[in-house]
């Protein structure tokens, strides 16, 4: 006889609930369920009484009422190891119930239908769900509560294996529990705080921020410290990260990922993610030092390198194509801590483990994106949209008297997309897929300007023929003096200083083609 002898079972989900049922059943364990739970389980030849037959009440209230009873609730909540308890059971003749399986009702799937109307969302409120949810991870040394169907295989070998769950199980189960009211009830907060208070009936207008914020995320590990060594530190997911985003990526080998890893791999993947063409993205100290898109993975590391050998030192590398041996063999001549791909070939894994302490992640790659992009400042947090804004040549508005080549248009779309990625003041110099000097975080473009000129100089480019990108409006002619003075014929930049017209005028006189966007990327 197993410790586990009744069971509660009341899901919308009803994915794998048969399979457990019948598995609880075949154990000993005596089922109970709500209606449309024991429906199910009673057409699959499953034994099992309906809540409403053991409490001696009908579900009613459209089923707004199918579990609120004692009979359940008490069954649930009673301390095995107190007599009063026991004794005050027993009075009722209510009798215990050692396991609920419980998932609730879809309230997500609900309003994130376009047509939701808010009496649709609050019908798919559950109430009596939650309140066993709770009732039975308050009392987990005694019940076992299940909400996620990926645990129904493990809890059953574990009764098959014990005749009960241990007490570790039964805790970390209640853990989750809790867990997941917390994070149902946020989302019901978060999206009646986002209603319009004008409107409240039919399909309610939602603002894009909730009154009040709740959002959860899972621990994916603790770190050995934050940004410097004295500060603590630990990396979260979203419940269900974004596709193609780098909370999925799978660490195929190398020492443990740091803070400054995690944060500098993820500017490197958003970058280098923007590409269609095969690209990759040297980044240190979350700037990209060298950015790069060639027909190979190989040809655009080298290309990528090219832009600032210095810097790359200690690099994080990312790929937005599958890795091969070549490009591992020529990446690995440098020192780099992270590398990152959609995939890696067979022999580039072998080449790559004989680097034993690279960090190696493959990431699935997809255009996806947060919700929401979250910093925290004293006492608060400041929440806005991604900056998923694209531009092609059909956007670009020539305001100067040379109208720049189609090579240089390409050229431009180039730049303008790695300074997008580049933090504030951002200046990228280019040509042919290649950056050829990105002066980056400077409190005055002008000095962004200058830096990236020096690093193009050093790194030996001729700057003839470059195009440069500036991530917001020129304050003064300056940086487009100092960009002449290098050879750069084309710039893209948004425009709408209140000192355009001397800008313009200052490429009109040095021949520079111009172009403006109307959108600024600042990164901060
Ligand atoms: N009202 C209640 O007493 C109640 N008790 C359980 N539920 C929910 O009813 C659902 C299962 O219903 P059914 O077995 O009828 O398909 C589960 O998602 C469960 O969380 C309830 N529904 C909503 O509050």
């Amino acid at each position: 006889m197993v410790g586990i002898k009744r069971a509660l079972i009341s899901v919308s989900d009803k994915t794998g609930v048969v399979d457990f049922a019948r598995q609880l059943a075949q154990l000993g364990v005596e089922l109970l369920s709500t209606g449309g739970t024991a429906s199910l389980l009673a057409k699959e030849n499953i034994a099992v009484t309906e809540v409403a037959d053991h409490t001696g009440f009908p579900e009613m209230l459209d089923g707004r009422v199918k579990t609120l009873h004692p009979k359940i609730h008490g069954g649930i909540l009673a301390r095995r190891d107190n007599a009063k308890h026991m004794n005050q059971l027993a009075a009722q003749a209510i009798g215990t119930i050692d396991l609920v399986c419980v998932n609730l009702y879809p309230f997500a799937a609900t309003v994130a239908k376009q047509d939701c109307t808010l009496e649709d969302a609050i019908e798919n409120i559950d109430i009596g769900g939650p309140a066993m949810v709770r009732s039975a991870a308050k009392n987990w040394r005694d019940v076992a509560i299940v909400t996620d169907s990926n645990d129904y295989a493990a809890i059953i070998d574990e009764i098959r294996k014990q005749s009960d769950l241990s007490e570790q199980t039964r805790f970390n189960l209640a853990r989750k529990a809790f867990a997941h009211t917390a994070q149902y009830d946020g989302m019901i907060a978060n999206y009646l705080t986002r209603i319009d208070d004008k409107n409240l009936s039919g399909i309610p207008d939602l603002q894009t921020f909730s009154q009040q914020y709740n959002q959860s995320w899972l621990k994916i590990q603790d770190l050995r410290y934050g940004e410097n060594p004295h500060q603590q530190a630990a990396f979260y997911r979203d419940l269900q990260p974004a596709e193609g985003s780098l909370a999925k990526y799978q660490q195929l080998q190398g020492k443990e990922l740091s803070y400054n890893n995690i944060a500098d791999a993820d500017a490197a993947w958003e970058t280098v993610k923007s590409f269609t063409q095969p690209a990759c993205v040297i980044v240190k100290h979350a700037n990209p030092c060298g950015v790069a898109i060639a027909s190979d993975t190989l040809t655009a590391y080298q290309l990528a390198l090219a832009t600032d050998t210095t810097s790359a030192f200690g690099g994080i590398i990312a790929f937005n194509r599958e890795v091969d041996a070549a490009t591992v063999e020529a990446v690995t001549g440098q020192f780099l801590e992270v590398l990152l791909a959609p995939a890696f070939t067979d022999e580039a894994k072998v080449i790559i483990a004989a680097k034993k302490n690279v960090r190696v992640l493959e990431i699935p790659l997809s255009a996806g994106a947060n919700q929401f992009e979250l910093k925290r400042v004293g006492g608060g947090l400041l929440v806005q949209t991604p900056d998923r804004h694209y531009i092609d040549a059909g956007d670009l508005k020539v305001v100067t008297a040379r109208v720049p080549s189609e090579q240089e248009i390409k050229d431009l779309l180039f730049v303008w997309n790695v300074a997008k990625y580049v933090k504030s003041n951002a200046i990228v110099f280019g040509k042919n897929g290649q950056t050829y000097g990105i002066g980056a975080g400077q409190m005055s473009r002008v000095d962004s300007t200058r830096i990236a000129a020096r690093k193009a100089q050093d790194a030996g480019f001729k700057l003839n023929g470059a195009c440069a990108a500036s991530d917001a409006f020129f304050p003064f002619r300056d940086g487009v003096d100092v960009i002449a003075a290098q050879g750069i014929k084309a710039i893209i930049q948004p425009g709408g200083s209140v000192r355009d017209e001397e800008v313009i005028a200052a490429a009109n006189e040095h021949g520079i083609a111009m172009v403006v966007t109307g959108v600024r990327h600042f990164r901060h």
